[in-house]
Parts: structure tokens; C-alpha cells; sequence
């Protein structure tokens, strides 16, 4: 069939240069759509959306029976007991201070008990993390409460604890970061206690610029790049003695060792604290802030929970400006690390 002479015209003027370079343009155009709207986040919620009422609230007879050793209080008259907060105001105020809280035994025993049997039980389908494997060791799995696969109740709950923090950050007044956004995924990790499997230094959110990044990378990077807590909960036994701690690396620090570096004779001073990931420990950090990494464990297999909570992307000017200062506190540290 013979095409409309207007379209043999435009064929035969169109050259084999032109024909690629559309083609290239097209092609480029659609990768770097993909690129921009590749995101694991798009069916995040809003902080309200997570509110998790037992983060903050009173603990009834029943529930202090069930949380506590002291089965005994289940005995007491009143229903209601006190109010008990997970997360409170002091909390947050040491978040903004020292960009990191820790918070202990935030688990009942028997809720541990039951979410460690069954993170054990999920350890057979976690799988290697798309990292370089000489980044991290761990393996992993992306959890999220409305998955077709039956949690229980315990590990559900600790799920609901981690995405309920980012309404607390809020109703505390969090100013180091606003308008958070809460991913429904959370990631469960296992190190097995060989000695060698860690994780290395590193920080949380992707701060890297777009010049060093390219466009690609960096539209790629974007859920990473608007991190700004990290909560972790510890899934490990309760009385944990050594091996597979979370080191933490920052102004705030209380510990100091000196390594000799690879190139030079003199010794870097490197600051830091070392957080032994005992079982119903809750960790939060300023992702963007904080560097940490995850020594090799030793005794048993080391379990946690992680949610990265993000910040809204409606504010791209303001966020410029928020990363430049973040920028510059990292040269001021690196320099006072240097200094010792
Ligand atoms: O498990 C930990 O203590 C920290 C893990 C970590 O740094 C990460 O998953 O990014
Ligand atoms: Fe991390």
C-alpha cells in the first residue's frame, strides 16, 4: 500500500542523523522520567495517618500484667494505671540536642519474645541488600503491615511503633525537621554472629550534590535523599553482651579511638559512642546527621527493625537551603575530627 505523499515527502527529507537524534532524545527523556519518578514511597502516609496511641498513653491493668515482669500489678484494682510515654518531650529535646535518643526496653518480654520468633522465622527469605557487598553484609527484607504474609500481632506492632513516631516528633515540636512523611515499609536486617558481617561507615540520607551524583543518579536517589530520622528497634535478646554494636560518629559522642590511618603515620581521632543493640532498645538519629555503622556480631544471630521517615517534598527552595547548612556542618566536623 502506498503511504500519502505527504508522508514519503517528510521521509525522504528526514536524514539518518536527525532519525538518531530523536530517537536518542526520546530515549533520554524517558529515562530521565523514570528516574524522577521512581519511588518506593508513593503509597507513604501522613504522621496523623500513624498515630499509634500505645507510643503515648496510659497503661491499663492488663496491659502493665501483660508488659511487665511484675505480672502481680494485674492484680491491682484499677484499671487504668498511669500514663506512660514511649516518646515524650525530653526525648525529642535530646534528639534536636545531641541528634540522637536511645530508649530502652520500650517492648514488654513477651512482645519481644513473640516478634524475635517471628523475625527468626523470616530470616530463610531475607536476601543480601542491593549494596556493594563490601558495603554491608546483612540481608534484609522490606516489611510493611498490610502485606498479604501474616506478621502477628507482636511484630505488627513494632511496625506501628516505628511509623508512629514522626506524630510525636510533630506534636513535640521537632524542629530540626517538619512535614514528615511516613514510608509504609520498614526494613528487618539480620548480621549473622560470624565476626565479619557489618555494615560500614555511612550516613542515612544521600547528600551527595547533583554534580557529583549526575542527573541520573542523583533523580534516582530521591527517596534517599529526604531522609531525615532514622528509628531503629532492636529485636536481639534483652541482656545482649557484646559484638554487633551500632557505632555512632558525631559532635555529641562520648568515647574517642584512635586508629592509625592506611596512608599516614599520625593517628585520626575519631569520636564516637557504641550502642549495644539489646532487645526493645529503640534508637532514633537525624539521618541526614548522623554517620554510624554496624560492627561484626559475635553471639548470636542480630536482628533490627529500621524505618526511615522522610521529609515532604514541598519545599524545594527552603530544602536547598537546609542542605547547604548540613553541607557545612559536615566540614566542621570532619575538621574538629581531625583536630581530635
Ligand atoms: O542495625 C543497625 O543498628 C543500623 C543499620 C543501618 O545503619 C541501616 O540499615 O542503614
Ligand atoms: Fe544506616
Amino acid at each position: 500500500m502506498a503511504l500519502p505523499p505527504v508522508i514519503t515527502n517528510f521521509l525522504r527529507k528526514i536524514s539518518i542523523d536527525v532519525a538518531a537524534l530523536s530517537i536518542i532524545t526520546v530515549t533520554a527523556v524517558g529515562v530521565l522520567c523514570e528516574a524522577a519518578t521512581r519511588t518506593s514511597l508513593g503509597d507513604a502516609q501522613s504522621p496523623r495517618e500513624c498515630r499509634y496511641p500505645p507510643l503515648s498513653s496510659i497503661v491499663t491493668r492488663g496491659e502493665w500484667g501483660r508488659a511487665a515482669p511484675l505480672g502481680v500489678i494485674s492484680l491491682l484494682p484499677f484499671r487504668v494505671l498511669f500514663r506512660v510515654r514511649i516518646i515524650s518531650s525530653p526525648h525529642v529535646r535530646e534528639l534536636e540536642k545531641n541528634n540522637v535518643v536511645v530508649i530502652d526496653n520500650v517492648l514488654s518480654p513477651s512482645t519481644l519474645r513473640y516478634a524475635r520468633a517471628r523475625v527468626e522465622s523470616l530470616s530463610a527469605i531475607m536476601e543480601p541488600s542491593p549494596n556493594d557487598a563490601d558495603v554491608r553484609q546483612d540481608v534484609i527484607l522490606s516489611i510493611k503491615e498490610d502485606d498479604e504474609y501474616d506478621y502477628g500481632d507482636a511484630l505488627i506492632h513494632c511496625i506501628k511503633l516505628l511509623r508512629g513516631i514522626p506524630y510525636l516528633l510533630d506534636r513535640f515540636d521537632y524542629v530540626t525537621s517538619r512535614s514528615h512523611v511516613v514510608p509504609r515499609q520498614c526494613q528487618l536486617a539480620m548480621y549473622r554472629p560470624d565476626g565479619s558481617a557489618a555494615y560500614v561507615r555511612h550516613l542515612d540520607r544521600c547528600t551527595l550534590p547533583m554534580a557529583e551524583m549526575g542527573l541520573l543518579g542523583w533523580l534516582r536517589a530521591s527517596d534517599y535523599r529526604h531522609r531525615v530520622v532514622t528509628a531503629i528497634l532492636y529485636l536481639n535478646s534483652p541482656d545482649w553482651i557484646e559484638g554487633g554494636e551500632l557505632r555512632l560518629f558525631d559532635g555529641a559522642a562520648t568515647t574517642t579511638t584512635t586508629v592509625a590511618t592506611a596512608t599516614a603515620t599520625a593517628a585520626v581521632t575519631i569520636k564516637h559512642t557504641d550502642i549495644v543493640p539489646s532487645g526493645g532498645k529503640l534508637v532514633l538519629f537525624d539521618s541526614s546527621r548522623v554517620e554510624h555503622q554496624v560492627l561484626a556480631s559475635l553471639g548470636e544471630d542480630r536482628y533490627a527493625l529500621t524505618c526511615c521517615h522522610r521529609r515532604q517534598l514541598d519545599n524545594i527552595t527552603l530544602y536547598a537551603v537546609n542542605d547547604a547548612i548540613d553541607a557545612r556542618q559536615y566540614a566542621f566536623n570532619a575538621i574538629n575530627e581531625q583536630g581530635g
